[in-house]
């Protein structure tokens, strides 16, 4: 479980997330939307410790993470697993060294049953027998793949997902939502999605929370956000010119 009590966050004493209370039950698929610049990478980036907060407390599994010493962070890490917006693959590693890099980082398992994790990984982002593959070779939707292979390698209880269809045509982005939806049923996870697909956040969330200007304006279940009546929500559900870049549009 994840909770954030009274978050805020300043850079620059100006304020980003402004007392932000968001509880995610273990196994729910959180979907964080809200317009560019509203706070939402922000939001994972606190999650994963990665930040501390200007205040309030943060609480991953049981424990309060915002005083927490580096050495003490990277153990809670070890839980987590990240998927970043540009996939952020070692360009110069092999597909299958990119998936092993955190086995070897974080336990001392033997050679052999690396790779026999990394093959698991792989064949479950549909990527069967493209270890020796290099990231450039690949499409961005593989990519994404490969990226999500290497962040549940560890077999994390939290996956954190930052966009992680943009860029993506309908086709590739549905089979991503599928990926999220049975990483979250293989491995038991609690996911975190910062996206600005209306339509990936409805297929697979548990339940949709709203950013806008640093705030949390509203919280519910895919059904609940779908009928809200709050302006902004509705908006942004049908991709108002409020918004910049065209964000918020939906593809359904
Ligand atoms: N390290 C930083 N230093 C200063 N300002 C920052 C920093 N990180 C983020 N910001 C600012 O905080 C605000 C929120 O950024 P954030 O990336 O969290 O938004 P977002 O909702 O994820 O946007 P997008 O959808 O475009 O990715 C922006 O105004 C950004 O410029």
């Amino acid at each position: 479980m994840i909770k954030l009590v009274n978050v805020n966050m300043n850079f620059q004493g100006k304020q980003i997330l402004k007392d932000i209370n968001l509880t995610i039950e273990q196994g729910e698929i959180m979907v964080i939307i809200g317009p560019s610049g509203s706070g939402k990478s922000t939001l994972l980036r606190l999650i994963i410790g990665l930040l501390r907060p200007t205040s309030g407390e943060i609480w991953v599994n049981g424990r309060e993470i915002t005083r927490m010493t580096e050495d003490e962070l990277n153990q809670v890490r070890l839980e987590m697993g990240m998927v970043f917006q540009y996939s952020a693959l070692f360009d110069s590693m092999s597909v299958g060294e990119n998936v092993a890099f955190g086995l070897r980082q974080h336990t001392a398992l033997p050679e052999e049953e690396i790779w026999r994790t990394v093959r698991r990984k792989l064949r479950m982002v549909g990527l069967r027998g493209q270890e020796n593959a290099m990231p450039n070779e690949l499409s961005g939707g593989m990519k994404k793949r490969v990226s999500l292979a290497r962040a549940i390698a560890i077999n994390p209880h939290i996956v954190l997902y930052d966009e992680p269809t943009a860029g993506l045509d309908p086709i590739m982005s549905n089979t991503i939502d599928r990926l999220i939806v049975s990483t979250r049923r293989m491995i038991d996870a609690t996911s975190v999605v910062v996206t600005h697909d209306m339509s990936s956040a409805f297929h697979i969330a548990s339940r949709i929370a709203m950013i806008f200007e640093g705030c949390i304006i509203e919280t519910g279940t895919p059904e609940m956000i779908k009928e809200s009546d709050n302006p902004i929500m509705a908006k942004f559900i049908r991709g108002g010119s409020a918004f910049p870049e065209g964000k918020g549009r939906s593809r359904v």
